[in-house]
């Protein structure tokens, strides 16, 4: 039986190989059930292969990684978890709720699933905010209005765990903040786990929880103000520099984790 306490991801020793390299080295994490957990560091220190490792599309993934209390890439994840990649496919010659459509039937199909689907696609349209959109070409939408549609595609059947890759990467400040309210309203009303990644050290401000990558390394497991405590940081960024001078110097105290409190 699962038990609903456990976090929604655990990692232990987490290991990817990717061509010659070693991407991922020996991560041990927790992504706690019901918050925004931030995964921010430079690019290329392995956020996307961290967040391809937990929904399963990632080869040569090796140690131990449970979510939501299976094993990775368990075929019982598949409906439990929305994931939009950097590059998320939209089509741009169908409307807004024929791309849902068309997502819905994927991952619910046959005749019997129809007004479900419906419910779900009018749902997901309205929760990032479209339905006014709803039937104009996804071609003619702005940059942030395809990224809310890539996000409602995620949202059909309201997943327990949203993995969200760079979602707000290009955007302008106002839709930036827009987005993140939403990610706070799906996991304020829904209790669904939001892992999200980004480079912009700002928006870390606006996680639960975060983890620091650097050089697929976790530098720190906390929450922004323990961290900026900790650190004797007054932004997020600056503790994330602390902590990489730190670990540069004293590159023995870089394991474990400084601080896996909940
Ligand atoms: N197919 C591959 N073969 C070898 N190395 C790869 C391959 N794909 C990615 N890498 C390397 O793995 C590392 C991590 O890549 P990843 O895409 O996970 O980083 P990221 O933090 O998500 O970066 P970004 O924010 O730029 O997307 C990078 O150094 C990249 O060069």
């Amino acid at each position: 039986m699962v038990n609903n306490k456990s976090p929604a991801v655990l990692a232990a020793g987490l290991t990817v190989i990717r061509g010659p390299r070693t991407v991922l080295r020996g991560l041990d994490f927790t992504v706690p059930r019901g918050q925004i957990t931030g995964l921010l560091g430079p690019s290329g220190c392995g956020k996307s292969t961290l967040m391809r490792s937990v929904v399963g599309t990632q080869a040569k993934v090796t140690g131990r990684l449970e979510v939501l209390g299976h094993p990775a890439g368990a075929p019982a994840l598949r409906s439990r978890i929305g994931y939009v990649t950097q590059d998320p496919s939209v089509y741009d010659d169908l409307t807004v709720r024929q791309n849902l459509d068309y997502f819905a039937a994927v991952l619910d199909p046959g005749r019997g699933a129809t007004e479900r689907r419906r419910e779900h696609v009018t749902r997901a349209i309205d929760d990032v905010d479209l339905t006014s959109h709803a039937d104009s070409l996804a071609g003619n939408l702005s940059g942030g209005q395809r990224s809310r549609v890539s996000l409602a595609v995620a949202l059909i059947g309201a997943p327990e765990l949203l993995v969200l890759d760079e979602p707000t990467v290009g955007l302008d400040p106002v839709l930036r903040r827009d987005l993140w309210n939403l990610f706070h309203a799906i996991a304020a009303d829904r209790g669904a786990t939001i892992l999200v990644s980004s480079h912009v050290m700002d928006e870390a401000e606006r996680c639960h929880r975060l983890l620091l990558m650097r050089e697929g390394e976790i530098l720190a497991d906390d929450t922004p103000d323990a961290l900026r405590t900790r650190t004797h940081a007054e932004t997020v960024e600056a503790a994330f520099l602390h902590l990489v001078d730190q670990a540069a110097t004293h590159p023995e105290n870089q394991h474990p984790v400084a601080n896996t409190q909940r």
